[in-house]
């Protein structure tokens, strides 16, 4: 029989395979992370994520003007505190004047159109590295999520457009919900990490921010990452709790998670590329073992093809550069 169906047609050459392509990332596809510090003239490499920085507030307008000039126009803010301000209850995260709080403040003025998320979790803040409380070795779970209800108020009023929980306490989304409502900042965004795992791949991320748990790990209130079909579950209570955006994270290891979510739920979703996963192209291009970009490049379409609307990675100026 004659062969009438032949698939390479459509991969004869770019112009063609560009044509039928199914799947494209733009810079609107990203999220990027920010580390801020105390100080000044403050731009420090981390050291397990090379080509990644924390930025004292006035060097971070640079990066931040830099950022939108190159159609990157979301932040996501992480804070390096000193140790002397953390303590059990994450005080220093509700203190107006916080490095936080005054990051929003100078992000919003290098760049008044920029969409500002704050990370809102007690790790950075706690003197134990744990995202809550603890009591007796244990994390508390309704104490810390009134905690987080005003820290997220209290990232609101210094003008962030989305607060994003990343702690997995339950009920922190409803608690979090009602007091923006109460206090009205009914269009204050939140975008959960819904289903975020207790992972190794955080390793470089608690280097950046010094806030590795100082005793025991995380998995009284990460996910196993032996399990699909919770996510469902801790996703679908999020949005009935009353958020707007919802997150799996890691991201490469987890695609099969990111495309469950996203025929589950009738909201945006987004994937967390970690701290790890960078690392490690970074650690193979330098040792010449793979191709940085084109690696790059896969794992990000990667997330797209999976189902994700939104992409937090560390490579989003890397990206925008190789395709500009
Ligand atoms: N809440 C942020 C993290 O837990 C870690 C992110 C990373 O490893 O990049
Ligand atoms: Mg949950």
């Amino acid at each position: 029989m004659q062969q009438l169906r032949r698939n390479r047609r459509l991969r004869t050459n770019e112009a063609i395979r560009s044509l039928v392509r199914e799947h494209t990332i733009t810079p609107h596809d990203f999220l990027v992370p920010l580390f801020v510090v105390e100080g000044k003239g403050i731009k420090e490499e981390i050291p397990s994520m090379p080509g990644y920085y924390r930025y004292s507030l006035d060097l971070l307008t640079n990066e931040v003007k830099e950022l939108w000039s190159m159609g990157l126009k979301s932040v996501l803010l992480f804070v390096k505190v000193p140790d002397d301000l953390k303590d059990n209850k994450g005080t220093e995260a509700i203190n107006p004047e916080g490095l936080m709080q005054r990051a929003v403040k100078t992000v919003k003025e290098a760049a008044p159109d920029i969409l500002v998320m704050t990370d809102v979790a007690l790790d950075p803040y706690s003197s134990y590295g744990h995202d809550g409380i603890v009591e007796k070795g244990y994390i508390i779970n309704d104490e810390t999520c009134k905690v987080l209800a005003e820290m997220s108020l209290s990232h609101a009023q210094a003008g962030a457009d989305f607060v994003a929980p990343s702690d997995m306490m339950d009920g922190r989304i409803l608690a979090i919900r009602e007091v923006l409502e109460k206090e009205s900042f009914k269009q204050t965004g939140i975008m959960s990490y819904s289903a975020k795992y207790a992972s190794a791949f955080y390793g470089p991320f608690r280097d950046a921010l010094d806030s590795a748990p100082g005793f025991g790990d995380k998995k009284t209130y990460q996910m196993d990452f032996s399990n699909r079909d919770e996510a469902i579950k801790e996703t679908l209570m999020d949005i009935d709790e009353g958020a707007d955006i919802v997150m799996v994270k890691p991201g490469l290891c987890y695609l099969d998670i990111v495309r469950d979510v996203r025929d589950a739920v009738d909201v945006p979703v987004a994937v967390y590329q970690v701290s790890g996963e960078y690392a490690m192209v970074k650690a193979a291009a330098e040792k010449g073992w793979l191709d940085h970009d084109t690696v790059m490049l896969e794992q990000i379409m990667a997330f797209k093809r999976a189902g994700a609307h939104i992409i937090a990675s560390y490579f989003a100026k890397d990206i925008v550069k190789l395709l500009s």
